[in-house]
């Protein structure tokens, strides 16, 4: 898969370099759950039985996050991990167009006329909700209409678990309430954040549980604080442990912005400035304020036990 960076209006140069009759998904595709994996894989279908490319077309940053709209609260998949779970899904070409306060003004019909028509897309193939251009007043029936018939479009109706939409909305609701299980269900993989290892206060390894402590590259959504059985890959390498999102109220007074740290099992080196991958596979509590040391620890060492028994009963299902 190939990435490229798109700006509106596209220059000469990115479109003599990137047209050619192509399917293409289009969407903000945040989460890549199932419902946003539904419409890839027709994109990606259909590019199999036409022997066209496949591409996806994405926004960045997030249009919520650009229009300052108050229920921003970070990605559930960041660029690079949007491009990570879309090289999986056999998707040739990945558009990610620079989303900013201009683009959120181009009119549904210089969007088609401007950057689809151009790009000379064969077919677009969009979720049933699909909407796009100035205030959203662009929608699926337009687009064959505004490129003036040189488009097809595929609509791809909504994706329902138990009977309930999947969407970005109730991922990101289920994180904040701890309910790992739906989110990961409905993103058809383990919710997972990534980031650098940093320093932290240097107490871990005297409590008995050295933590790696996780600067996210990207804001991400953060789960309800507490304590999750994790999944980690660092450089490839696949580990297990178990995971504090919080704010450590036995040690601190103020509430910040909670921090992520990873006690890995079976492990003894160092990891600082190393960049890990870390998938929440199950939630176990909420972060507590303890008395003293020793409670914390006492709860830390019953943590790491739930945290194994709920890894190998992941594993068994
Ligand atoms: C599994 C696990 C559970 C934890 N639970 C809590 C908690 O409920 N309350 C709390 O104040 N700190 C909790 N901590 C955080 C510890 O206080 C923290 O790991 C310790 O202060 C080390 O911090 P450092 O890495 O910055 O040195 C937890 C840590 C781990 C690994
Ligand atoms: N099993 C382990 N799990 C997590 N980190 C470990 C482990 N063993 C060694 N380390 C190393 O120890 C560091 C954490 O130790 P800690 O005392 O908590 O220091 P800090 O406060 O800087 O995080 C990690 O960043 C990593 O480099």
């Amino acid at each position: 898969m190939e990435t490229i960076n798109l700006t509106y209006p596209l220059t000469d140069e990115i479109i003599s370099k990137v047209a050619k009759p192509q399917i293409l998904a289009i969407g903000q595709f945040d989460g890549l759950h199932l419902g946003h994996a539904s419409v890839i894989e027709s994109a990606v279908r259909l590019a199999g039985q036409t022997g066209l490319p496949s591409a996806v077309m994405t926004f960045h940053p997030h249009p919520k996050e650009v229009m300052k709209k108050g229920d921003y609260e970070g990605y559930l998949t960041p660029p690079e991990e949007k491009e990570r779970i879309l090289r999986g899904m056999g998707v040739d070409y990945l558009y990610i167009v620079e989303f900013n306060d201009a683009f959120s003004r181009v009119s549904p019909q210089n969007f088609v006329c401007g950057m689809l028509v151009p790009l000379r897309i064969h077919t677009a193939v969009v979720g049933f909700d699909f909407r796009f251009g100035y205030r959203g007043e662009g929608h699926a029936g337009m687009l064959r209409e505004l490129s003036e018939n040189t488009m097809d479009v595929l609509t791809v109706p909504p994706y329902l678990i138990d009977g309930e939409k999947v969407s970005s909305s109730g991922i990101r609701k289920a994180l904040q309430e701890g309910d790992i299980q739906l989110a990961n269900r409905w993103l058809g993989r383990p919710y997972s954040v990534k980031g650098m290892v940093m320093h932290g206060e240097k107490r871990g390894r005297q409590l008995g549980f050295p933590t790696a402590n996780l600067q996210p590259g990207e804001h991400y959504v953060l789960p309800i604080k507490g304590v999750f059985a994790v999944r980690v890959d660092c450089e490839g390498n696949t580990l297990e442990g178990v995971m504090n999102v919080g704010v450590k109220p036995t040690f601190h007074d103020q509430a910040t912005r909670p921090n992520l740290e990873v006690h890995l099992f079976d492990f003894d080196g160092n990891l600082y400035d190393k960049s890990l991958r870390v998938e929440l596979i199950d939630f176990i509590r909420e972060e507590r304020k303890f008395g003293g040391i020793d409670e914390l620890i006492a709860q830390i060492a019953k943590d790491a036990e739930t945290a194994k028994q709920r890894l190998k009963s992941a594993v068994a299902e």
